[in-house]
């Protein structure tokens, strides 16, 4: 065996021999002991003749743990599923049925000793006012004298006597299960209501019952007449009337209420009771019933409600439902169906497009991007003025269609793609390759596809996509074929989106390894933009913008001073200067009075907290990176 394996026999065998586990632990062990055995030899680590052997030795060991009926060290196992059938509970089989019945139970010694113990003893008085119990549908059936006055209650009460004898504990378990039976037939004839049968003492029975109000304790008087019973055709036929019941309540019909005294509910009752519960108010609003509205959710067969003659459900969609799904999704809020050119997609392609690709952002203006001015201009030139006047953009002053924002990590490339997003008017779709990629080969091609179709029905619009050289690295013979055939697929995309004169769609890529990017999609994105790092201007602006939001007393001086010590930082550093700068103030604030200060009672943010600041922020983009984006600049870029 394996070491875990070997760990786990050793554990419980000492559960086994410890004495102190209980019989289910005991038994679980062996279960699993056995299981060991037969996993050790079909993975051929012990002969059939050892497995034969150790199999024989635990499952006697594991019968006896089961069969036992002490309870120290056995589950009694056989006694309790003897007495669950005993208790005239149905186990989960529909074609069970107990062994008990009512003419066997009269014929038992036991009880033929009680009838004619009974029959023995004079009935004192019969009032008037008495009255005979009806069992059975049809009225031919069990007929029982009813005392009154030996409960003290009033005239219409049932009673049934019982002698003493009849309260041998051995009858009690047997006999009352199924004259409790026999009392729901009684429900049945709808001329009276229900009593329960005690056997035993009435006194005795009667108190225990005495604090309920419609509860008549019955006891059993058997003189005169001989209780004619339901034959065995009937008994059956008590399930099958209960069971026509069930479906009506469950169906339309009236709804049966749980019969007293009869505690046991099988599982498919207590799923009706449920229902009903669930769904009782919409249902009586839109006068549906529990079952019908249950099968009405949309399921594929797994949860509804199965009997002998429901329908078959398939657990796959069926052909319309399929089809209904796709005709919603190609369906606008407004119902509009959105174009003929999607409907070769599938609609969870098309869904999953537009609703997490198509972002709209926060509102940012160009006024919020500091310095970058030759950049900004050439976007605006680009992309919003045709945007706003394609009539005028045509020809040879059509804009190109693609765009590549280069530039070292945190300079502003995808600050200026929101603010497109914001500023063109366009349809915005910001993707990113995560979310072009998919498990399913195949399945990736097809979102490439789909994106670029999608952005032809909502033109003008704008694709962009961060971090490209994620989706348009360079392509090699060791990637993998499906990444691949993504790179190719969008390469063919773009290629369509950027010479077909008509469309309006702009790719905008934006990336900090441009060296990566193949060589196709380079060409592609024709307009390669640099985004360079701040200069003093734009790193003056960029603290401005942000100082302005702040209480702070920077004085002209000391910003220059500010400036002049961020030399190679770029916007994000500057960003995080400010950010640390800021939190000065509060840093200088004692610890115990945090809790209370008032905001306004927090210092300005002073020269005095930059200083501080640039101890601990330092430029994230070294001068050897620099360079390489420079070289790529003179090399592909567009700048002057
Ligand atoms: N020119 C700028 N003007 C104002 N803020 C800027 C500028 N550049 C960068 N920032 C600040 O830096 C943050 C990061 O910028 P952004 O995400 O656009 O960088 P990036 O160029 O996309 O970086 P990366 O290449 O790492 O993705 C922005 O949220 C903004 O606060
Ligand atoms: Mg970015």
């Amino acid at each position: 065996m394996s070491n875990p394996h070997l760990d786990e026999w050793q554990r419980r065998s000492f559960d086994i021999s410890s004495g102190t586990s209980t019989p289910q632990q005991t038994a679980d062990s062996f279960r699993a002991h056995i299981f060991d055995i037969q996993y050790a030899w079909a993975s051929h680590q012990l002969t059939q003749a050892a497995q034969t052997r150790l199999l024989r030795t635990y499952t006697e060991c594991y019968a006896a743990v089961l069969d036992s009926d002490d309870p120290k060290n056995g589950l009694n196992n056989y006694a309790e599923s003897a007495l669950h059938l005993a208790r005239s509970q149905k186990n989960h089989s529909e074609k069970w049925e107990s062994g008990l019945s009512l003419e066997g139970l009269l014929k038992m010694p036991c009880v033929q000793k009680m009838v004619q113990a009974k029959s023995k003893v004079k009935e004192k008085t019969i009032k008037p006012e008495d009255e005979n119990i009806t069992v059975g549908q049809d009225g031919q059936s069990l007929s029982f004298p009813v005392r009154a006055e030996n409960a003290g209650f009033t005239s219409t009460t049932q009673q049934y006597t019982m002698p003493k004898q009849a309260s041998s504990t051995s009858m009690i378990a047997s006999s009352s299960s199924t004259l409790e039976q026999t009392k729901s037939f009684a429900g049945n004839s709808n001329t009276r209501h229900t009593s329960h049968p005690v056997f035993g003492n009435p006194s005795s029975a009667q108190n225990s019952f005495s604090g309920h109000p419609n509860y008549h304790t019955p006891t059993f008087s058997n003189q005169n007449t001989q209780p004619t019973l339901p034959n065995s055709s009937k008994r059956k036929n008590f399930y099958n009337s209960e069971a026509g019941e069930t479906s009506r309540g469950q169906y339309g019909g009236h709804t049966s209420a749980p019969k007293p005294g009869r505690n046991f509910k099988t599982a498919r009752e207590q799923l009706i009771v449920d229902q009903q519960k669930k769904y009782s108010n919409p249902q009586q609003q839109r006068g549906q019933t529990p079952g019908l509205a249950a099968a009405m959710k949309k399921s594929l067969g797994a949860n509804r409600p199965r009997g002998t003659f429901s329908k078959f459900v398939s657990p796959l969609p069926r052909q319309e439902d399929e089809q209904n799904t796709s005709a919603n999704n190609n369906m606008n809020q407004d119902g509009t169906i959105l174009d003929e050119r999607l409907k070769n997609f599938e609609p969870k392609i098309i869904e999953l497009i537009m609703s997490e690709i198509m972002d709209h952002g926060p509102p940012i203006t160009w006024d919020d991007i500091a310095g970058l001015e030759f950049a900004k201009t050439t976007i605006k030139e680009i992309v919003v003025w045709p945007m706003l006047r394609p009539d005028i953009f045509t020809g040879l002053r059509g804009p190109p269609k693609g765009i590549l924002l280069f530039g070292p990590p945190g300079t502003g490339k995808t600050l200026i793609g929101k603010c497109i997003a914001c500023q063109s008017g366009a349809t915005f779709f910001s993707i990113s390759a995560s979310s072009l990629t998919s498990k399913w080969v195949g399945e990736g091609e097809k979102m490439v596809r789909a994106l670029f179709a999608i952005a032809r029905c909502h033109q003008p619009a704008v694709i962009f996509i961060d971090e490209i050289d994620s989706l348009l690295s360079q392509r090699s013979d060791s990637e993998h074929e499906s990444s691949r055939r993504i790179k190719t697929e969008f390469l063919v995309q773009l290629d369509g989106a950027t010479t077909a004169a008509d469309d309006r769609i702009l790719v905008v890529g934006a990336t900090n390894r441009p060296q990566e990017i193949d060589e196709a999609a380079r060409r592609r994105l024709a307009k390669r933009l640099y985004i360079p790092l701040p200069e003093g201007g734009a790193r003056r602006q960029i603290v401005t913008n942000l100082m302005s939001r702040e209480r702070n007393n920077l004085r002209e001086s000391e910003l220059d001073s500010i400036v002049e010590a961020t030399e190679s930082f770029s916007g994000a550093d500057m960003t995080q200067l400010c950010r640390e700068a800021a939190l000065g103030p509060i840093r200088s604030i004692q610890f115990s009075d945090i809790a209370t200060i008032s905001a306004d009672q927090v210092r300005p943010i002073t020269y005095a907290d930059f200083q501080e600041a640039l101890k601990t922020v330092r430029p994230s983009v070294s001068s050897k990176d620099l360079e390489l984006y420079e070289d790529w600049n003179k090399t592909f870029g567009c700048g002057r």
